[in-house]
């Protein structure tokens, strides 16, 4: 490391932005759903990514590094990872700090500012390469320890000043995070001619030694988790900027060397537009993202530049973090980005953005300068920043957020560390460092002595960071500030629940109705604790109960982390992957495609219980629930559909019902969080209907489909049947009646003598025939509410319009009665086929408020009308055998129809679910065994009459089968031989 050499007239550096990409291993949830990896990294510097829709599919990517972190590692006995062997490729959190962070003193010491940026999806890994986790320290803590190193090795007659800041921007609101107490609105950004943009008011603490800043870590760290907690924010969504001002002054030769060095770890980059909410008619108006947004925009306008493109205006000023990133994108500082990236190909596209994000700020060109001063200049600068002070009231902090201000005129020097602000703030630390030290000892030894909770959040660094004791006697627990133990959270009360400390035993009580979850089950009464017992209090918060010193062991705490919560809870409300339909493969797994559904699953329940839970206090009457879209839904040909995830939301008080895409409830929830947050800080939380995230328009809800084989059309034989409406569940919403019948170009019904025995009979022939939907019967929907209506619609072949039935309102069992024709002028074979092979695929519409805007548009008997000279021609009498046979196919058709759609019930029946029976009462007693969880249901139970109806209704159709085919042999048989004894040659 050098200091570098004394550069008496700064001359900017152009930079390139370095960029280095980081591949984590797998996770668990990867792990559990069979993920594949779709990168790889063959040298330094080269990333290749693999579309796995398209494996031949590769792109390249060159950046200054490319760190492969996903296998060859193992863990030491201290648990850090480390490569298995030398020829492993494996980046380890040294190697990246090793690049990225010495790149990042070494600036600092030379006078550059310097800025790391962290970028990525949610869970790529970002966190972990800036913060690190547990014994494997990420850059952050890394700079910091050898930045002090570094300095204690350093000559006396030179002079060090080091102070630190953290804060966190969340939804365009800052919060500093070294500040217990919260500024209404968050902290301001503002302008300073000369300084730029600085945070006003936000808190630069002074520190002597890496301990001190590993303390103010801690501390950040929790007020960010309370906040989380508090605001029911995931953290993944805020930016986190750490700043550390590193000023070197040199007594000897009156200079100084300033630089500000910026850590950020960005918010999670899910692109918006995956699939749904580019439809939501709020989706511009979050501000959740807006930061990260115009970041993009910055770095792709600042990259345009760079590439020679006339790029008028850079928008900095759009957003908090581009002001206060200002000097790293294109300005004074050295930057680096690390663009954090998932294995995984169900992270392609994200993973894939990523990249192209990386590429785009590569290009931006900085112009770093070494900030350097003298002592006479300095002097008169702080003079400057006092008075400045004086003029912005609450501004202690801002006093370190200076640029180099040559400009000023100079006075004469004055000893530094004598100087007022400095030593005054550096008194205040060191008070405040001897205070936390003893609470830290308390704190130590209270934890070792006493029963206590730890909170657990999504975001692993965040977990384990709040801990509530839980001492002898008994306590209250809740939001109201006189209990013991003080919570706050969504869906927590004043006094929320009792926790008793007595004989050696800790119970948990709820009060009245509010909820408390443990080992995935909700309590009602008094419930005896153990230790590592899992509790979820209010909608999602969530604690892992630490029990008496003589109760633990040395168990690995975090294998109970945020998912081990979630899927808990998840399987003791009957969720798992068998109730959502996982279709086995044969080789006993399930499909991929439906793990990634319950992955899904899991992760959205927790935050619909959370979305509900706002809609209460908001008093928005609202109830949402998870669905799987296509859960029991096939195509035309039979296929079963993709299966999604999807949230139902209805209106209590109206009964109207939204179905939202998983996309339209994740942007429905960021909103409702902004408008609960100004519920929660007291501000007007009233929005106009149109802006309300709790509020759609009435629309049309799809209730369920109907299939109706085509294939009796192919031989020209009516059919008619009562179909069921299966919902996306596989339950059955309505019954139609149908009817299609083959008839001649003016609409006469075609009789029995029209039936064909090849249906390539009708090949080139012109082929008449209508669909009748005459009748639905047992609407589920609208005995559900009397002012609701239907309507049904459907496509057929190869016609572009659907075509729907007239609304019909408030009858249970509406007669519909409509009748389309429909012609084929010259029947091809692959018409024919697709009679032979495909369902008509029939939709039931839920219609809601009875008004003409809120149905469907009718599309009504626009099929190809009959042209009046070819009526009658295709119409040939069979000969009287051919009558009979086309009875006994007609017969055949008509069991074969019966036997198909028992087979769909069949494929579409699941087992009977069984509630929970641990409720409440297996929670009464307060001596449950020790280690013991509230039981799960027993699976096997119910499975047997199921498993033995099914092989019932197998047979059945396995009868159904045999008898038709016997009965269609026979009369074939008779057939023939009559037909053979009536030829005349026979005899
Ligand atoms: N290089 C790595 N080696 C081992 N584990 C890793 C690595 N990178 C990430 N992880 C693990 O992956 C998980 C997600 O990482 P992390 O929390 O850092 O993601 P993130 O991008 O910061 O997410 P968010 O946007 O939610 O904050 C964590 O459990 C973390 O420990």
């Amino acid at each position: 490391m050098s200091d570098g050499k004394m550069v008496k007239m700064p001359m900017p550096r152009m930079d390139s932005v370095t960029v280095a990409v980081r591949v984590r291993p797998f996770s668990q949830r990867e792990k559990n759903s069979g993920s594949k990896c779709v990168i790889s990294m063959h040298s330094r510097t080269t990333t290749t990514i693999q579309d796995p829709k398209n494996p031949e599919h590769r792109k390249t990517f060159t950046f200054d590094l490319a760190y492969w972190s996903h296998d060859g590692f193992q863990k030491d006995k201290d648990g850090v990872f480390i490569s298995t062997d030398p020829s492993s490729k494996f980046a380890s959190q040294k190697d990246v700090f090793h690049d990225l962070g010495r790149g990042i003193l070494d600036s600092a010491w030379q006078g550059y500012n310097a800025t790391l940026l962290a970028y990525g999806q949610t869970g790529s890994g970002k966190s972990y390469s800036m913060v690190g986790l547990g014994a494997n320290k990420g850059i952050i803590p890394n700079v910091c320890e050898e930045l002090f190193q570094a300095i204690e090795e350093r000559e006396r007659n030179q002079e060090y000043q080091v102070t630190f800041s953290m804060l966190e921007i969340y939804n365009e609101q800052i919060r500093d995070l070294l500040s217990r107490t919260k500024q209404p609105g968050g902290l301001k950004v503002r302008e300073d001619q000369h300084l730029g943009f600085y945070v006003d008011g936000l808190k630069s603490v002074p520190c002597e030694n890496y301990a001190q800043i590993e303390r103010l870590m801690e501390q950040g760290t929790k007020i960010r988790t309370t906040a989380s907690t508090n605001m029911n924010a995931s953290s993944s969504r805020s930016h986190m900027v750490i700043t550390i001002q590193f000023r070197q002054v040199f007594l000897d030769r009156d200079l100084t060397k300033q630089s500000t060095i910026n850590l950020v770890d960005l918010a999670g980059s899910e692109r918006q537009k995956s699939s749904g909410s580019e439809g939501d008619r709020l989706r511009e108006g979050s501000q959740v993202n807006l930061s990260l947004t115009n970041l993009g925009n910055v770095i792709s306008a600042l990259a345009d530049a760079a590439t020679g493109k006339k790029v008028l205006h850079i928008p900095y000023r759009d957003s908090v973090l581009t002001k206060l990133l200002q000097p790293a994108l294109g300005g004074n500082s050295r930057t680096t980005l690390i663009a954090a990236i998932s294995p995984a190909d169900i992270c392609y596209e994200e993973t894939l953005s990523t990249l192209r994000y990386a590429e785009r700020a590569k290009k931006i060109r900085n112009r770093a300068v070494v900030n350097t001063s003298t002592l006479m200049r300095e002097s008169k600068a702080e003079n400057d920043r006092a008075l400045l002070a004086r003029r912005n009231s609450g501004m202690a902090g801002k006093l370190s957020q200076e640029q180099s201000p040559s400009f000023l005129p100079e006075q004469p020097a004055r000893p530094l560390a004598e100087a007022g602000p400095w030593a005054r703030q550096l008194e205040q630390a060191r008070e405040e460092w001897r205070q936390h030290h003893v609470a830290m000892a308390k704190e130590q030894w209270i934890m070792k002595t006493f029963p206590h909770l730890l909170n657990v959040n999504e975001d692993p660094q965040l977990t384990g960071v709040l801990k509530y004791f839980i001492q002898a006697g008994s306590c209250d627990a809740g939001r109201a500030a006189s209990n013991a133990i003080h919570l706050q959270g969504l869906g927590i009360s004043d006094k929320h629940a009792s926790f008793t400390n007595l004989d050696g035993k800790v119970t948990v009580m709820p009060h009245s109705k509010c909820k408390v979850v443990v080992n995935g089950v909700p309590i009602v009464t008094k419930t005896k604790l153990q230790h590592l017992d899992r509790i979820i209090l209010g909608s999602n918060s969530a604690y892992l109960y630490i029990g008496f010193p003589s109760e633990r062991g040395s168990e690995d705490l975090t294998r109970f982390d945020y998912d081990f919560f979630q899927l808990e809870r998840a399987a003791a409300e009957g969720v798992s992957v068998d109730k959502l339909g996982a279709a086995s493969h044969g080789d006993g797994k399930a499909d991929p495609g439906m793990l990634a559904v319950f992955q899904d699953y899991v992760r959205l329940m927790p935050l619909v219980a959370e979305a509900n839970q706002m809609g209460e206090e908001l008093k928005k009457g609202l109830r949402m629930e998870l669905k799987v879209k296509n859960l029991a839904a096939s195509d035309s040909r039979g296929h079963e559909l993709q299966k999604e995830v999807m949230v139902k939301v209805t209106n209590q008080r109206t009964r109207e019902v939204w179905i939202w895409s998983k996309a339209k409830f994740i942007n429905r929830k960021f909103l409702m969080e902004e408008l609960y947050q100004r519920f929660l800080d007291g501000e007007d939380s009233h929005v106009a209907q149109e802006d309300d995230p709790f509020w759609d328009p009435v629309e049309v809800v799809h209730l369920g489909s109907a299939h109706i084989w085509l294939q009796s059309l192919a031989y020209s034989m009516k059919l008619e049947e009562q179909v069921e409406f299966m919902n996306c569940e596989g339950e059955e919403e309505a019954v139609v009646h149908v009817c299609v019948t083959p008839c001649s170009p003016a609409g006469r019904a075609c009789g029995e003598e029209d039936v064909v025995i090849d249906p390539s009979e009708l090949l080139g022939k012109r082929m008449d025939f209508q669909v009748g939907l005459m009748r639905c019967l047992g609407v589920k929907w609208l005995k559900e509410d009397a002012e609701r209506g239907i309507q049904m619609g459907y496509r057929i072949y190869d016609l572009s319009s659907t075509f729907y039935t007239k609304p019909v309102w408030k009858m249970v069992n509406p007669q519909i009665e409509e009748t389309v024709q429909f012609t084929a002028l010259n029947a091809s074979q692959e018409f024919l086929n697709y009679l032979q092979t495909n369902a008509l695929i029939v939709d039931l519409w839920g219609l809601q408020a009875h008004k003409p805007s809120n149905t469907l548009k009718l599309t009504w008997m626009a099929a190809h009308p009959p042209a009046a000279r070819e009526m009658n021609q295709m119409y040939t009498r069979p000969a009287s055998s051919d009558r009979e046979f086309a009875k006994a196919l007609k017969l055949f058709y008509h069991s074969m129809n019966q036997a198909r759609g028992q087979l769909l019930r069949l494929r579409q029946e699941k087992p009977p679910q069984q509630q929970p029976k641990a409720g409440p009462a297996a929670f009464s007693t307060l001596d449950r065994p020790p280690g013991d969880s509230p039981p799960l249901p027993e699976e096997d139970e119910m499975l047997r009459p199921f498993v033995q109806q099914q092989a019932q209704r197998l047979k059945d159709l396995g009868d159904v089968l045999e008898s038709s085919l016997r009965r269609l042999k026979n009369d074939v048989a008779v057939i023939v031989k009559k037909k053979r004894a009536s030829l005349p040659h026979a005899e």
